[in-house]
């Protein structure tokens, strides 16, 4: 029978400006794991969290991850785990997501204060961190204050786990997720995490499949100093020169790879998987809203739905120690740090994707000639991901969609990164699903980043209803 979620739909309802509100305390509080002198910051949100739940009535530990690899000088923020109820004829579901942000500054182009949620006419909630992923872990709070106070008995038991390193590689998690899969997370039947995005503005997706992402550092270095181009252009061989001819030979301006070897790992294309691709609500219309302009490469959807799903993308992301601020500076950086990274998918094997992006590296910059030095590192990797879709935790899901919106979701994969998911499964031995609240004009990582009203609300109801659901679902797989 079907659950009757009509109370609790009502009290979300009811509540949803003090929801707002939460969103608004944790987006104020700058949590950038990408900045040091941001880690107070994170702490301080970890802390939010915790306490959150704690009057939530939630058992809360802050757990400790020890010091930062490469940083020794940090300790890493701690990972925020929680029980909601320990009913023993209740089902478990070990929900995840993350309280870190990217960076974010005004000058960065970003017309409001990113650390400051401004709601405007449309409804549009902007600040960092509002979609990614400080809106769906609220989602998950504000799920359970609207049981309580709608006298609604929660259905599952709820473990949480919300980490503060996500956005720098998930650093230290994957040993804290194996050593606790048969402590703390020994209930879970299942694992439900939000943290990805609609492929448009209307249509929820269910989603079981990620790329992977390992991220390199290319540094070229030469004078000890940075120097005046004027005294010095035309006697040293720039740093600079050499490493804007090292990027231009990773990728195209149609995003093929150019590193030698790199396509050879991508699993062929199946005749099944050719039939995923019509179905799936997306069109070319949809990529150039959440875009912001018609620059896409491919001229039709299959091709770009399978460029983002199942093919690898390489990114050029930025160079530190450039200058790159407005005027006219006539500087030789005296080193410079190229960062790019390279989206990885099936069968694609990261330790064979970092011995090529070497290889392919150090003989390009043989070509130059260079007295310079390079230095290519991996920074952190993160493997992709792709897992069955018929089971009961995607059953219930497409229900709680279906009672929630009135629609049946689409299935996707995502090409976007969340490392952990291979881990909890693997860990766990659960089935992991992918219940996103976000939509694709939200600019997660961009200036002026976003989570509409509605998806927030709604949202919830969305994570409230699929608990229902898992709760009644029959066993299958
Ligand atoms: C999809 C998720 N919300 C996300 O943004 N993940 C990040 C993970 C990451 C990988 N390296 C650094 N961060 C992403 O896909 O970029
Ligand atoms: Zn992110
Ligand atoms: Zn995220």
């Amino acid at each position: 029978m079907a659950p009757n979620l009509e109370p609790f739909f009502k009290q979300v309802d009811t509540l949803s400006e003090s929801f707002i509100e939460r969103l608004r305390k944790a987006v104020a509080i700058p949590s950038i794991s990408a900045e040091d002198d941001r880690r107070k910051d994170v702490v301080r949100m970890g802390q939010f969290l915790a306490s959150e739940l704690e009057s939530l009535g939630a058992e809360v530990q802050q757990r400790p991850l020890g010091k930062q690899p490469g940083k020794e000088h940090l300790e890493l923020p701690p990972v925020v785990i929680a029980r909601y109820g320990s009913d023993v004829n209740k089902r478990t579901i070990l929900v995840y997501g993350h309280y870190d942000v990217q960076p974010a500054g005004i000058e960065d182009g970003w017309a409001t204060d990113p650390f400051k949620l401004t709601v405007d006419e449309k409804g549009r909630m902007y600040g960092r961190g509002s979609t990614d992923d400080k809106g769906p872990v609220l989602g998950w709070l504000n799920a359970i204050e609207a049981h309580q106070k709608a006298g609604v008995d929660f259905p599952v038991n709820l473990l949480c786990c919300f980490e503060g390193m996500e956005e720098y590689g998930s650093e230290g998690l994957d040993d804290f997720i194996n050593d606790e899969a048969q402590k703390f997370f020994k209930d879970a039947d299942a694992v439900c995490i939000s943290d990805n995005y609609w492929l448009g503005t209307e249509k929820p997706c269910l989603t079981y499949g990620l790329r992977g992402c390992n991220y390199y550092s290319v540094a070229v270095s030469g004078p000890g100093q940075d120097l005046h181009s004027g005294v010095f252009g035309g006697t040293a061989q720039e740093p600079m020169t050499d490493l804007v001819r090292l990027l231009s030979t990773l990728v195209n301006t149609d995003g093929q790879i150019l590193i030698p070897g790199i396509n050879d790992l991508v699993a062929p294309i199946t005749e099944e998987e050719k039939k995923l691709y019509a179905p799936i609500s997306f069109t070319m219309a949809n990529l150039h809203e959440s875009l912001g302009s018609k620059t896409t490469i491919h001229p039709d959807k299959e091709r770009t739905l399978m460029a983002r799903w199942r093919f690898p993308s390489l990114s050029i992301h930025g160079i530190e120690g450039a200058f790159s601020a407005p005027g006219a500076k006539t500087v030789i950086p005296a080193k410079v740090t190229g960062k790019f990274s390279i989206r990885t998918v099936p069968d694609m094997d990261s330790a064979t994707v970092t011995d090529l992006v070497h290889r392919h590296l150090t003989s390009e910059f043989a070509k130059l000639a260079s007295k310079n030095t390079l230095d290519v590192s991996l920074q952190h990797d993160g493997k992709w991901w792709v897992a069955s879709p018929r089971h009961w935790n995607f059953s219930a899901a497409a229900k709680a969609v279906k009672e929630v919106f009135g629609v049946e979701p689409d299935m996707t994969r995502e090409g976007g990164s969340i490392p952990v998911t291979i881990t909890f499964e693997q860990a766990t031995g659960k089935n992991v699903l992918l219940l996103p609240m976000g939509s694709s004009t939200d600019a997660a990582h961009s200036i002026n980043e976003k989570l509409d009203r509605r998806n927030y609300i709604e949202g919830t109801k969305l994570l409230g209803a699929y608990l229902h659901y898992v709760a009644e679902e029959p066993m299958s797989e």
